[in-house]
């Protein structure tokens, strides 16, 4: 797409210089602010400085999302944006009759697969497919359409319904924090690194409520077990289980206090996600009772940390 020009191919681009550099001009002087432009298509000419400015001042201006025709742009803001994400707002695009109208937002891409599932006399599937460089945003997102179909399918009729209902809710959301553990770790890039790919299924019957999930992972970075690049470090799920584990655990476990083990590199480094308490918690709500937990923290042989290896 950017290799074309109005309508010309790049071939004859050299010729077109001075009539793309007038209509750059224009474009980037013209009377609206180009943090207004909410939709890339709108953008002429299409080249890469001006996607670029336009998304620059989009984001200048705290506006994150920017639509692409039927794609939709996510600017990773790099800091909390609470107003963006509350359920409120959800409701608000819910209950939008035209949500594409409102402001370009992740909610609009999940409220229309809603819709699209909805309005079909026979309903047929509906793929979101989230995808970018690693640190741009995609685990982020795909957690917020979690969170966004949890409040929006999750409305049934009767009080027992509503209580399954509530309770798949609290499992999807309960499965981030296991998958995450386990699966993500700290690169150089992203604090909070995805080591490998999912596929998340989300369920819902002929009343569109939710009724169940399936996470299918793959692809998982196996071999960051053993060698971790400089500066990074192994999967979250070590480095809670040895800054959380009780002192009954660590005889268990056989992790003395303070060990430091050559395969879990950059221990110093606190991390939010070092919080072993929310991954227990996720897996008891998963129901991955404490002993099955006990069982999968285990270590089986005995490691002998580097430390007390010098004594
Ligand atoms: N919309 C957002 N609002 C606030 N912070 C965000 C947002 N999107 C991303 N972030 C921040 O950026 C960090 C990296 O995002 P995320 O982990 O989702 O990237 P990713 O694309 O999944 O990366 P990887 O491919 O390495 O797993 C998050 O931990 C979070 O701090």
């Amino acid at each position: 797409m950017l290799q074309q020009v109005n309508g010309h191919s790049s071939g004859s681009v050299a010729q077109n210089l001075p009539l793309l550099r007038e209509g750059l001009q224009e474009f980037l002087g013209g009377d609206t602010p180009l943090h207004q432009l909410d939709d890339l298509t709108k953008v002429n000419p299409v080249t890469l400085e001006t996607v670029l400015r336009c998304l620059q001042a989009r984001y200048m201006a705290d506006k994150f999302y920017t639509n692409a025709g039927c794609t939709l742009v996510a600017l990773n803001p790099f800091k909390p944006v609470p107003p963006l994400y509350t359920p409120e707002l959800m409701r608000e695009y819910h209950a939008a009759s035209q949500p594409q109208k409102l402001k370009p937002h992740i909610f609009t891409v999940g409220e229309q697969s809603y819709r699209n599932v909805k309005s079909l006399i026979e309903p047929v599937n509906q793929s979101i497919v989230v995808s970018g460089e690693s640190g741009a945003g995609k685990t982020w997102t795909s957690r917020c359409l979690m969170k966004f179909y949890a409040v929006v399918a999750a409305s049934p009729a009767s009080w027992e319904s509503h209580k399954i209902a509530e309770r798949i809710e609290q499992r999807i959301l309960n499965s981030n924090p296991v998958m995450e553990a386990f699966g993500n770790a700290c690169t150089l890039r992203n604090n909070n690194s995805s080591r490998f790919g999912k596929f998340i299924q989300l369920q819902m019957n002929s009343a569109q409520q939710m009724t169940g999930a399936a996470v299918q992972t793959y692809l998982l970075e196996k071999t960051r077990v053993a060698c971790q690049a400089t500066n990074e470090r192994n999967f979250h799920i070590f480095y809670q289980i040895c800054k959380g584990a009780s002192e009954d655990e660590r005889l268990q476990w056989h992790l003395p206090e303070g060990a430091v083990f050559s395969w879990l590199p950059n221990p110093e480094k606190t991390l939010e996600e070092d919080c072993f308490e929310v991954t227990r918690e996720a897996m008891l709500h998963l129901g991955i009772d404490t002993p099955t937990q006990s069982n999968i923290f285990k270590v089986r042989r005995k490691v002998i940390p580097l430390n007390m290896q010098q004594r």
